[in-house]
């Protein structure tokens, strides 16, 4: 059941949005059935028992009648004897065969709703990961981590608790008005008549009361992002003098927090007393009538029918109670169901998800050509980022890419990746197009060092051996010394097995790049992409990061491209960038000596700069 919120200060918890139910969205929802049908033995089993043990539920009401006209000695039913002792065996045994029963059913369920619900994760994640670069320019992280875990999270709700709860309180409420027809037709039509009218209205009510306390939840939650944001900021806060200000500002927040509270808590009292004096009401006005009953003899009514008639009745109300929240949460349940399949449905990259699926196939030697390549990214066909681009790198060659910021550099190091492919134009590996080659193939032997470099929250051989799964110990750290990083590793108490990022310890971007320059050795791609930082590191670590990159480049085809033009004097082949354009190639003493060259002009700016 949906939980209540009380007041302002519950946890603001996010409402899923419900959908419609409809054929289109149950077929949808059947299509992840699928991931039951491992389990479906368990399944089947865990409803068999569920309608085993509601059903025997349904035979409580009808031993409390028994008992009690047995004790004032009249017989209630006819196959069980008047006899107190025996009723409390015969229903002490059900007690027993009900529990051995809901045990199997909880448990069974359990295990079909978690270990399903892990193979819908783990698909979902695969496919998240394996989904071209353009669906996660679209969209949030934010927004695609609530698909993992706030919807997959109210499936497995509705698969652990949902469904079995429906299916009980149903079997629930049909049994129970058929058995309390059977007891007496009169106080059922009296029951049936006022039931449904009452429970719509605390429903209605119920709803009007749970958006008033989501408004102030709202509101709760904004003056909680006053506290954050002033308090990130308190350095601002503080030079600008607007202590006073921002507490105005939290306190005018408050004060409708508490405004809305206080209207919502009138009509919470309204609520109280309506159920109070209608709910209660009702069940007094049926206990009287029912005794008026008994004290006519009306067709043999007794005391014990009377008993077995409330609590038939107040199964009855509860399972109405709780039937729209059921429904509710069924209704969320389908609509995250569509969400995590529009994933599911994607086309991903093809990528196999057993790993030696990925191994190379087909080696590269680091031929690589661009061919008259057009580019847009295609979240904005507008602008093309790429024209007619036309590069040509020999195996082992070194190839700088310089020009102004937004001119297209890194857009050519995704190209080279596949993160995206050209609109037209194309890209050959060793002469062949890319189409020849399997996907893995490519990115298994390109590597890249690229600006910004971010280690996972393993440890430092973790990070490195990323760039081979199966590497040894000592691979790692061979791959290490030749990226000058062994050194400041086996500083750290730990070595190898420091933690890295926010629990552990913070690497400098000199030895984050360090890392990253082992974890490339480690891969032996036959082309490297080289995005170097723009941040300046001092001179030292500026030396060790460029002699690891030196090694790195050796004997194979190198991409640079280039901030600095100081590092890249030595390259074969220079192309300058601008606006998506190759406006000049060739080596540096090629480039700088045309006097109105765009390379000169840069080389110049940054020569000055440093003079
Ligand atoms: N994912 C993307 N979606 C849409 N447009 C993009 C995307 N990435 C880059 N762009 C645009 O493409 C153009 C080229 O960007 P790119 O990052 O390739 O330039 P750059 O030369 O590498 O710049 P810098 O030197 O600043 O890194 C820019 O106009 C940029 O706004």
């Amino acid at each position: 059941m949906a939980r209540q919120r009380l007041n302002s200060g519950n946890a603001a918890e996010k409402e899923l949005p419900k959908a419609k139910l409809n054929k289109q969205s149950l077929q949808n929802v059947g299509r992840l059935l699928k991931y039951i049908q491992p389990y479906r033995a368990k399944f089947f089993g865990g409803l068999v028992f569920l309608i085993l043990s509601s059903l025997t539920g349904l035979a409580f009401p009808g031993f409390f009648g028994a008992l009690i006209d047995a004790a004032q000695g009249k017989q209630r039913y006819a196959f069980i004897p008047a006899n107190l002792t025996t009723i409390g065996e015969i229903a002490i045994t059900v007690l027993f065969l009900q529990g051995f029963i809901s045990y199997f059913r909880i448990t069974w369920f359990v295990q079909v709703a978690e270990q399903s619900l892990a193979d819908i994760r783990r698909d979902t994640y695969f496919k998240m990961v394996t989904l071209p670069m353009d669906f996660f320019a679209n969209r949030r992280v934010g927004e695609l981590n609530s698909r993992i875990s706030a919807d997959l999270s109210q499936i497995q709700d509705t698969l652990t608790t949902t469904i079995a709860e429906a299916i009980r309180q149903l079997i629930i409420l049909v049994g129970g008005i058929i058995l309390l027809t059977i007891v007496s037709i009169k106080l059922t039509f009296a029951l049936l008549v006022v039931l449904p009218f009452l429970i719509a209205v605390a429903m209605f009510f119920g709803k009007f009361i749970r958006n008033l306390s989501r408004q102030a939840q709202d509101k709760l939650a904004e003056s909680n992002t006053i506290v954050e944001e002033t308090l990130q900021g308190i350095a601002n806060v503080k030079a600008f003098v607007s202590e006073a200000f921002e507490a105005n500002r939290y306190d005018r927040n408050l004060r409708e927090v508490v405004n809305l509270a206080v209207r919502g808590s009138k009509y919470r009292g309204m609520f109280g007393a309506f159920i109070v004096f209608c709910l209660f009401g009702v069940i007094f006005c049926e206990i009287w009538y029912g005794s008026y009953l008994v004290s006519i003899h009306d067709h043999g009514f007794t005391f014990g029918k009377l008993t077995t008639f409330i609590v038939y009745a107040a199964f009855i109300s509860a399972a109405m109670g709780s039937l729209p929240d059921l429904y509710a949460n069924i209704q969320k349940a389908v609509g995250s169901s569509e969400r995590v399949l529009e994933i599911l449905n994607e086309q991903g990259e093809p990528i196999s998800i057993t790993e030696t699926d990925n191994n190379i196939k087909q080696t590269l030697k680091g031929n690589l050509s661009f061919r008259h390549i057009n580019f847009h990214y295609p979240s904005r066909p507008e602008i093309e980022v790429l024209k007619d681009v036309t590069l040509e790198a020999k195996a082992g060659q070194k190839v700088a890419i310089v020009g102004p910021s937004g001119s297209g550099k890194s857009t050519m190091a995704s190209l080279i990746l596949q993160f995206y492919h050209p609109q037209s134009g194309t890209m050959l590996f060793d002469g062949a197009p890319v189409s020849d080659y399997a996907l893995t193939d490519i990115r298994n032997q390109v590597a890249i060092v690229p600006q910004d470099v971010l280690l996972f929250g393993g440890s430092i051989f973790e990070n490195i051996a990323y760039g081979k799964r199966n590497a040894s110990r000592e691979e790692v750290i061979q791959a290490a010394k030749r990226a000058n990083a062994h050194q400041f590793i086996t500083g750290f108490p730990e070595g190898y097995d420091t933690i890295v990022g926010e629990r552990g310890v913070k690497l400098s971007g000199g030895q984050r790049q360090r890392i990253a320059i082992a974890r490339a050795l480690l891969k032996n791609p036959a082309i490297l992409i080289l995005d170097e930082a723009t941040s300046s590191l001092d001179s030292e670590s500026e030396r060790l990061v460029q002699e690891a990159l030196e090694e790195l480049m050796k004997g194979r085809t190198s991409i640079i491209i280039a901030h600095r033009l100081s590092t890249i004097r030595e390259a074969d082949q220079i192309v300058v960038l601008e606006k998506g354009r190759i406006i000049e190639s060739g080596t540096h003493e090629e480039l700088i000596s045309h006097e109105q060259g765009l390379y000169r002009y840069l080389s110049q700016l940054q020569f000055d700069a440093t003079a």
